[in-house]
């Protein structure tokens, strides 16, 4: 079997009072769309950040492409694509200018950063809006930015966090066929997601995280997902109480 994109062993990272992250083990494979469910609270940006290196784990290991975060070389980084947490983009600079620069951060050559800018604008439905300033788009178009930045230099490894929030339907679709489109390519990617039904439309496999911890998985084909999940997390919830 082929390495794993991103590989978790026993990663830990607990917070004043008790909360975070308590022993996560998971591998995502090339090509593969892992999703990431769980109730408010439960956990998954905190992994997300312990995956990008935002925050260090008090123990347990994360390797990208089987190089541990503290040994991956800086370039490496070009190769990941993420969205956790806010969008980011100059409030004064156009919606294409922030792409270029995203791409050149990425590691883009001044030549290339434009055509990539361009394909994510249009792969996104973004070209009516290339010119205007970041600051005068709406919401969910801010959004379209930070999921353009993070998919337009086509990564090895995608790390996005509610990326459907705010986006409309058109967006949901269009979002939903890009990363589809880069795991065809070989990306591994993980994304998390309230919504059920949406993440079983395109994932293989979804990981249900409660209370720090990854405690099972729900297939994707299956018909009456939210009821499964809630009967996971439930059973998950009583025996932590129990012990
Ligand atoms: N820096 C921090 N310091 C203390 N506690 C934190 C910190 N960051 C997160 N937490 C706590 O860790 C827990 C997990 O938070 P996290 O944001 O990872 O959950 P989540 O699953 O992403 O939730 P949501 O679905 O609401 O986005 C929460 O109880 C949160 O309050």
């Amino acid at each position: 079997m082929s390495e794993p994109r991103i590989e978790l062993v026993a990663v830990r990272r607990e917070f004043a009072g008790g909360a975070g992250v308590h022993g996560v083990d998971l591998a995502i494979a090339p090509g593969e769309i892992h999703a990431l469910v769980g109730l408010n609270g439960a956990g998954k940006t905190t992994l997300m950040r312990l995956m990008l290196g935002m925050l260090r784990p008090d123990s347990g290991v994360v390797r990208i492409d089987g190089v541990a975060l503290p040994d991956l070389p800086s370039g490496a980084w070009a190769r990941v694509g993420h969205l956790v947490e806010q969008a980011l983009a100059y409030g004064e600079l156009d919606l294409r200018t922030n792409l270029r620069l995203a791409a050149r951060l990425h590691g883009a050559t001044r030549n290339e950063a434009g055509g990539l800018a361009d394909a994510a604008i249009e792969e996104l439905g973004l070209a009516r809006y290339a010119r205007v300033r970041a600051r005068r788009l709406s919401l969910g178009n801010r959004q379209r930015i930070g999921l353009a930045a993070a998919l337009q230099h086509h990564p090895d490894l995608i790390v996005l966090d509610e990326p459907t929030n705010a986006l409309d339907p058109a967006g949901v679709i269009l979002l939903r066929e890009a990363i589809v489109r880069r795991a065809a390519a070989g990306a591994g990617i993980l994304v998390s997601s309230h919504h059920l039904d949406e993440v079983a439309r395109i994932a293989d496999r979804i990981s249900v995280m409660n209370d720090g911890r990854l405690i099972g998985s729900l297939d994707p084909g299956a018909t009456d997902l939210e009821r499964a999940f809630f009967a996971l997390v439930h059973a998950d919830d009583l025996e932590r109480r129990a012990a």
